[in-house]
């Protein structure tokens, strides 16, 4: 697969177009998604405009370890405000600023969630449109990942299964497997047998709770990271596709609620404010993090927050930047001090043997660890079976005054959709189709890291007042505000440390509790430890603009067009109304493939008004 740079990059703001059919904001995961399947035709315009620049840097490609790119300077400079309920920390806001946007930053790990997830969000619109349920997503997943087998040799070795059934094979994001595992993550798999009504599932892809293995978004043939850049801009060449990087796109324009356009500037350099007009519709694919953010720029959010901005609001949307969601996790370790299954990670930092021959097997035939991305292997359990007291937390769910856990000015629409989100989820804590406890095996000496894939907790994004255009937004999780992720979280704890320490298939590996130490046992001890401990973030923020019913805080309809908006959709995973239990990338590219053929579809969609007598901003 040549990845060759030849679609039309747009080296200056003078070199755009007047107008284009579609005007794309952001060009990451959903933004060049929806921007190579509109141009398909050949004679769609579009026009992404992206923050970041465009790189063939070897920090996005490489795969070993998963986490090469993380120290690299793609990514945004955001700081959390400090987190009240952990002891008043900021934590770094992680999210991609370069073409490909989290894909080309992301650890690759390629997960998508179970039935429940997709049948949820349906569920908030009565369940009645089958397009939002696991069943209507299923041909999205499959155009949007090319799922290529792994070699015998390696599922041979190592008891790999899987089933193509879930997978489709024409897209140019690809989701590979290393031709090679550490042999202690089928062990490692295994010992989660020992406890009763874990579920083993072929597929990762089958839409199941259980322990299982997993792909990596890699070429298979170059193994390197395949992403939104390589899968749906590098190598194709259509004049009608253009690409402007490192620039900033500062507001939506409006002619009364229809919006037409965008204007930008240059991220370094000239403060010149380009104006480039959509002939048919705007698509804000900014993320989790900044589609909020410019929503509420463009005068479209809660009243309140864009008057302490000065901000005139043109369609009061109080779901805009609320809702806001990311998976926690938790740095949990336990070391094997007789751990006999080798080679193993370790082995790459003790062994000179053995990183020799890593090294050669990856430079001869790309195989071999550095082949391996974070893993492939993990578990992703329902909470029913890792914790006894999930029909009482159920409980205390359900009779929650859900109000008192959010914000105190929480609009009456978006404290609706949160008892509804609840009501959801206290099920979720009894079904055994929901997973709540991610932990990934490394197939090492040392494991641990824990996920709460369903976080009860919801916080905000909104705009600064102080210097709205100037600064990012204000990132606020509001971590552990519902008091009873505390609880859940523990409880998943409690339930890794019985998998490390009570369990005959891992007692001769002599786990060894480091983090946080076998002393932590009551519910006051684990609520200083998780405070203390854990990051508010997977990387993963969702929800800012939810596609959920208007009363219910809803900021986009089940086409993602924006409310009270015309001509304007939200194609990225801030339109996720609850995060699915996984990780968001595939997700969000099933969603972009989505709304690219809701869009084709669709003509001019939008749901607002050209108002003759409305104000137009950026000309008419
Ligand atoms: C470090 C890290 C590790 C992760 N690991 C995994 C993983 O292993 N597996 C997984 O499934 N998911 C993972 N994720 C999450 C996943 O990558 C994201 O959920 C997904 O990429 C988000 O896609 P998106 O389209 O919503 O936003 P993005 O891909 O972030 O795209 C938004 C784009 O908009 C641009 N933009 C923002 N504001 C403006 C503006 N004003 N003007 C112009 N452009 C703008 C940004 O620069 C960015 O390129 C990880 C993410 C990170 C950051």
């Amino acid at each position: 697969h040549p990845q060759r740079l030849t679609a039309t990059i747009l080296s200056r703001q003078g070199d755009v177009r007047q107008s284009y059919d579609y005007v794309i904001v952001g060009g990451g995961t959903a933004g060049l998604t929806v921007a190579d399947r509109l141009t398909e035709d050949g004679k769609t315009t579009v026009l992404v405009i992206e923050h970041g620049p465009l790189s063939d840097s070897s920090d996005i490609s490489t795969i070993d370890g998963g986490f090469f790119g993380m120290g690299s300077p793609f990514f945004y400079n955001i700081d959390s405000v400090p987190q009240v309920h952990l002891n008043n920390r900021t934590t770094p806001v992680r999210i991609g600023d370069v073409v490909g946007g989290g894909s080309a930053v992301n650890a690759m790990m390629t997960i998508r969630g179970t039935v429940e997830d997709y049948d949820r969000w349906g569920s908030f619109f009565g369940g009645k449109n089958p397009a939002w349920t696991f069943k209507g997503l299923l041909p999205y997943f499959k155009r949007a990942v090319n799922f290529v087998p792994p070699a015998v040799a390696v599922t041979d070795a190592s008891k790999i299964t899987y089933d193509t059934s879930y997978w489709g094979n024409s897209s140019r994001v690809y989701a590979g497997w290393p031709s090679w595992q550490y042999p202690g993550t089928t062990a490692q798999l295994n010992a989660f047998k020992s406890f009763p009504g874990i579920e083993f599932p072929t597929d990762s892809g089958a839409g199941e709770t259980g322990v299982y293995w997993y792909p990596t978004f890699m070429d298979p043939v170059t193994v390197t990271r395949s992403y939104a850049k390589t899968g749906h801009y590098g190598g194709i060449n259509r004049s009608n596709y253009h690409l402007i990087t490192e620039s900033k796109v500062t507001k939506i324009l409006l002619c009364g609620t229809t919006a037409t356009g965008v204007s930008f500037t240059a991220v370094n350099g000239s403060s010149n404010v380009t104006v480039v007009k959509a002939d048919k519709e705007v698509i804000l694919s900014a993320g989790g993090i900044h589609s909020p953010q410019l929503l509420q720029l463009s005068g479209i959010g809660p009243r309140k927050i864009l008057a302490a901005a000065n901000i005139t609001t043109r369609v009061d949307l109080p779901g805009v930047g609320q809702n806001f969601q990311d998976h926690p996790m938790l740095y949990a370790t336990w070391t094997y001090k007789n751990f006999s299954i080798h080679p193993s990670p370790e082995d790459r930092y003790t062994n000179a043997t053995f990183a020799a021959w890593a090294d050669t097997a990856f430079a001869v035939n790309k195989t071999g660890p550095l082949a391996i991305a974070t893993g492939n292997a993990g578990a992703w359990l329902p909470f029913s079976v890792v914790s006894p007291r999930a029909a009482a937390l159920s409980a205390a769910l359900q009779s929650q005054n859900h109000t008192s856990v959010l914000p105190p000015d929480t609009h009456h629409s978006v404290a609706a959709g949160y008892a509804a989100q609840m009501a959801s989820l206290a099920t979720a804590l009894l079904s055994t189709k929901t997973s709540f406890y991610n932990m990934a095996l490394t197939g090492g000496e040392t494991n641990g890291l824990i996920v709460n894939l369903h976080p009860l907790s919801r916080g905000t994004v909104n705009i600064d007042p102080v210097d709205p255009h100037g600064k990012e937004p204000v990132v606020d999780y509001r971590a552990l505000s519902n008091p009873l992720d505390v609880s859940v979280i523990s409880d998943i704890y409690r339930f890794a440390r019985r998998y490390h320490t009570e369990n005959p298939l891992t007692a001769a590996w002599g786990a060894v509790e480091e983090l946080p130490g076998a002393n932590v046992t009551t519910d006051e001890q684990w609520r200083e430890y998780i405070a203390e401990a854990i990051s508010p973030s997977l990387f993963h923020p969702a929800g800012t603009c939810a596609m959920l019913p208007r009363e219910l805080g809803g900021v986009v309809d089940e086409e993602l067009r924006v409310y009270g908006v015309g001509r304007l959709r939200v194609v990225d995973a801030s339109v996720f109304p609850t995060l699915p239990g996984a990780n968001t990338c595939q997700t969000v590219y099933a969603v972009a493939e989505k709304a690219a053929e809701m869009i084709r579809a669709g003509g001019s969609g939008g749901s607002g008004e050209r108002e003759k007598e409305g104000v137009c901003e950026g000309g008419e």
